[in-house]
């Protein structure tokens, strides 16, 4: 029988745990942008009232399908395309492939092999602000399966941990942005990644740890980032209001345009 309190004991201990090692790397990723404050990040998931949560995926086989067929390719999106919504993704998934990530718009899917002795970092709308082209400077590997150079926190390594995040430098075009593109005041731009359902014998599961700020958190870009060059491009939001958008938008929408500023010449003149 399904022993309901040992099985929220093991996730609440497993939640802990995770919980810690986001907040290591966003202590490590502050550490690395010179923000004086380490804990800018990981105290909005530290927080009593973080909004963070926890997600079981399990993706059944898709049995007795021509693989050629588009109707297949279509029955085997298990998750579809999307970037998170909050400041850090942990992912943990069992031996059965199916995370696919788009480094740029091209519609170019690369599969992740599956590796359940790994964590996966996957940087959420909300980070996507302020952190990744000043470690991507530095910080490029070759991914060893696509070949692509891929931008990668050295320090997050020692975790055994692959952080997913674009190759891209910022364009204001690119509709794919989160809310930690608000923080870096459009720097960064988190990686969109969606599921597939295997076609062979097994299913594929997935632990999600989603580390997320406390809804009445305001997200606004952080003021090392802000500049006469590069005025403010997002109002200040709640990751409440944030999170209403996301829930009431299609999952691949980009919800951070309800929260653009519109940059005129005449704003462009205020910071001058
Ligand atoms: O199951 C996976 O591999 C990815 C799931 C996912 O992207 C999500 O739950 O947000
Ligand atoms: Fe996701």
């Amino acid at each position: 029988m399904f022993n309901v309190s040992f099985y929220s004991c093991t996730a609440n201990d497993y939640i802990e745990a995770v919980k810690e090692l986001a907040s290591e790397v966003l202590d490590l990723v502050a550490e690395r942008l010179s923000i004086p404050d380490k804990h800018v990040f990981s105290r909005q998931i530290k927080d009593v009232q973080s909004d963070s949560i926890l997600r079981f995926n399990h993706y059944p086989p898709v049995k007795n399908q021509d693989p050629s067929s588009k109707a297949c390719k279509e029955n085997q999106i298990g998750f579809g395309e999307h970037s998170d919504p909050q400041i850090l993704t942990i992912l943990r998934s069992n031996d059965v492939a199916g995370l696919e990530i788009c480094l740029q718009d091209d519609g170019f899917w690369i599969p992740v092999p599956p590796d359940p002795t790994q964590f996966y970092v996957i940087i959420g709308d909300a980070l996507r602000v302020s952190v990744l082209n000043h470690l991507l400077s530095t910080n490029s590997v070759i991914c060893p399966v696509c070949k692509q150079t891929t931008q990668t926190y050295n320090a997050v390594l020692e975790y055994n941990v692959i952080m997913a995040s674009t190759t891209e430098a910022y364009n204001p075009n690119n509709c794919s942005g989160g809310i930690g593109q608000v923080l870096t005041n459009g720097r960064f731009v988190s990686v969109r990644h969606r599921a597939l359902a295997n076609s062979s014998r097994n299913s594929r599961m997935s632990m999600m740890y989603f580390g997320a700020p406390p809804l009445n958190a305001i997200i606004s870009p952080l003021p090392q980032f802000v500049s006469p060059q590069n005025p403010r491009l997002y109002r200040p939001f709640t990751w409440g209001e944030y999170k209403k958008a996301a829930y009431t938008s299609r999952l691949g929408d980009c919800r951070l345009d309800l929260f653009k500023l519109h940059i005129t010449d005449d704003t462009l003149a205020l910071f001058s």
